[in-house]
């Protein structure tokens, strides 16, 4: 019997399994899988992989009994009360809890309310009226901002007379301080980007973009949408003076979650949000004439504090209060690196390109992928419960959520996708 030697593959080329047993190996290695089981996994049998925790992120099991004790103990139990027992400082108290949690910021300068539309609304209009009270009618924006920033930026700027300077953004690149200094000047009144880019994934150098922005005198407000319980922040640290971000994405709040402002305490009293609701009154219960804002971050409210849509939130804050963000980050970036590993060795090669940076300090929680067929490919993979988002006009973003993305869902993912491309290519 003849044998036919079969080569051996080059010392560095991939060996089929490397990275099913690289996944097994991150899995058992990682200190925060345990935590995965906090969620309700089983409640969607059919998705294999969930990739779009960056939009809307799994409910916990904790917040299914939070929810239904509230409304029993809470709301069932105490009716009208509630709001004497303490729902009426939630605001403030969950916006406390998110700062010394997420965002770096000292108690009393963040609350949760509103969505974050309106909330960016409310900052923006606060910070370019303290900036037109001083001549500076300019707002330093990005093309490639999440249509609600440049729509709401839009309609402030017909509004109060203000002009946008408009930062190219090539999709595939992310905002940088060079790209910021040559729009800025003494007409600069408030500069505003998003921290995490929702399409690509780059992550801003916030602190130099805001040091930037104060050298001019102007201001600078984040929206923190895609990196808050993603990337760690330091807003009092790097002097960011406001900042908005959703809680129904990488912090679990739910579909429709509140939002949360930051208001730096250095602005109290100096900056003035327009929508002037009996909620942010120094006394709501007083009734009478003429508005008087609260004092403090607390002005910032408009109308009733969205309780009910806070108990998700809180019951999430919990949890990472006790993981602490140094961990989820440094799970996210060995998310984020070995989806990379895999998209390299088993997309790559069907000629999928990669939008997000290799550096992992210059990315946030999701990797987006690139094929000029990825809106159908998008609708295929949910067809077969594998579950990322497609974004105009070839991204396919895959979001990895730190606490519930496993390793191995994550190559899950990968391989689905390397499936389907195979099947259309050999069409
Ligand atoms: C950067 C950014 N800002 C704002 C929003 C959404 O704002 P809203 O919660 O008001 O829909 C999103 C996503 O929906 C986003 O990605
Ligand atoms: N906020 C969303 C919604 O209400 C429905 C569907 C998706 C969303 C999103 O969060 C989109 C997300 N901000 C994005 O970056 O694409």
């Amino acid at each position: 019997m003849t044998t036919t030697a079969t080569p051996d593959p080059a010392p560095d080329a991939p060996r089929p399994g490397d990275l099913a047993r690289r996944a097994a190996e991150l899995d058992a290695a990682d200190p925060l899988a345990a935590r995965r089981t906090d969620f309700l996994l089983e409640a969607a049998p059919g998705v294999s992989a969930y990739l779009d925790g960056n939009s809307l992120g799994r409910p916990l099991r904790a917040s299914a009994a939070a929810l239904s004790a509230f409304v029993e103990q809470q709301w069932g139990g105490r009716l009208i009360q509630g709001w004497s027992d303490g729902w009426m400082a939630w605001p403030e108290v969950v916006g406390d809890q998110l700062g010394r949690v997420c965002l770096g910021a000292a108690p009393g300068q963040t609350v949760v309310a509103d969505s974050t539309t309106v909330l960016f609304y409310k900052l923006v209009r606060a910070a370019l009226d303290a900036g037109l009270a001083q001549g500076r009618d300019e707002i330093v924006c990005d093309t490639d901002n999440f249509p609600t920033d440049r729509f709401v930026l839009e309609g402030i700027a017909a509004e109060r007379g203000a002009r946008l300077r408009w930062v190219e953004t090539d999709p595939a690149a992310g905002i940088t301080v060079e790209q910021v200094r040559p729009l800025l000047g003494p007409r600069t009144a408030l500069v505003t980007f998003s921290h995490v880019a929702y399409r690509s994934g780059h992550l801003a150098d916030a602190a130099a973009i805001t040091a930037a922005a104060h050298e001019a005198g102007a201001l600078a407000l984040f929206d923190l949408s895609h990196s808050v319980g993603s990337v760690e922040l330091d807003l009092d640290g790097w002097g960011v003076d406001l900042a908005v971000g959703c809680t129904y994405k990488y912090l679990n709040g739910g579909p429709g979650a509140p939002a949360f402002g930051y208001l730096a305490s250095r602005h109290h009293g100096r900056l003035h949000q327009p929508v002037q609701g009996w909620m942010g009154h120094a006394q709501p219960f007083a009734m009478g004439q003429g508005y008087e804002p609260a004092a403090g971050a607390r002005g910032l409210v408009s109308g009733t504090p969205p309780i009910l849509a806070m108990v998700p939130l809180r019951a999430f804050l919990d949890v990472l209060e006790e993981v602490g963000m140094p961990a989820v980050r440094a799970k996210s970036q060995a998310l984020t690196a070995f989806c990379l590993d895999a998209v390299d060795e088993l997309l790559a090669p069907a000629g999928v390109e990669v939008a997000t940076p290799r550096d992992p300090d210059a990315r946030g929680g999701h990797v987006t992928v690139r094929r000029h067929d990825f809106q159908a490919v998008n609708d295929a993979l949910w067809a077969r419960g594998v579950l990322p988002d497609f974004r105009h006009p070839d991204g396919i973003r895959i979001g990895l959520a730190p606490l519930s993305t496993s390793f191995a869902e994550t190559l899950a993912g990968v391989q689905a996708l390397q499936q389907l491309l195979a099947e259309r290519d050999a069409r």
